[in-house]
């Protein structure tokens, strides 16, 4: 099967070991045969936005190509979120391990379950920033805007900083350095 439909999935984290959670996380993904793991941001670290009373977040963005459908990926992410001990408690709270569907090809998605564009990336400093490093020319025809259309507009831009650049090969399968 060709893993032929390009996904970009943000990956956060805020509790325990956050980078041991970003890995994980990475780690089965490439384990699928249904999916490549194809570019990945640096991390960053990130204050919560939403609830604000708790630790700062890890945050990064994968690109990545899959045989799966929209709904198929979904249950195979939050899989991955539940083994990785995430509760569901505080809306918008801590977390051991989070991965939203930011884009599904170009596709506007609306289930009950599943909405793609990622209603609220738009906002996001912690998701507008790494995914403009993974694909600086990426346009939004939903809102017919440009990655760097929506990055100048940003409000919360700060609260983000750079952590860690790119994993490495010895860490992450990645051969970018
Ligand atoms: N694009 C998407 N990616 C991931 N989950 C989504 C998406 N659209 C809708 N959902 C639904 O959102 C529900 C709640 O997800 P979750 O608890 O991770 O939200 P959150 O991360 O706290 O908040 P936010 O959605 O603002 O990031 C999930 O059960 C899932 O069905
Ligand atoms: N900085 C930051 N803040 C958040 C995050 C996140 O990943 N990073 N995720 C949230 C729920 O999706 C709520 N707030």
């Amino acid at each position: 099967m060709t893993n032929e439909n390009t996904v970009y999935l943000s990956m956060g984290s805020n509790m325990g070991n956050r980078l041991s959670f970003l890995k994980y996380a990475a780690k089965c993904m490439k384990e699928d045969v249904n999916i490549s793991l194809t570019r990945y941001s640096s991390i960053y670290e990130t204050a919560p936005i939403g609830y604000t009373d708790q630790e700062n977040f890890l945050n990064m963005v994968i690109e990545l190509k899959t045989s799966y459908s929209p709904l198929q990926l979904l249950s195979r992410t939050q899989k991955i979120q539940d083994n990785a001990g995430r509760e569901y408690n505080i809306r918008w709270g801590p977390r051991t391990l989070d991965l939203d569907i930011l884009l599904y090809n170009h596709e506007n998605i609306k289930m009950e379950q599943l909405i793609v564009p990622h209603p609220r990336m738009f906002e996001r400093g912690f998701v507008i920033i790494p995914l403009r490093e993974v694909n600086p020319v990426l346009y939004f025809p939903s809102i017919e805007k440009s990655i760097d259309a929506v990055y100048e507009q940003l409000r919360d831009k700060e609260g983000v900083y750079l952590w860690k650049k790119p994993f490495g090969e010895e860490e992450f399968g990645h051969s970018e350095s």
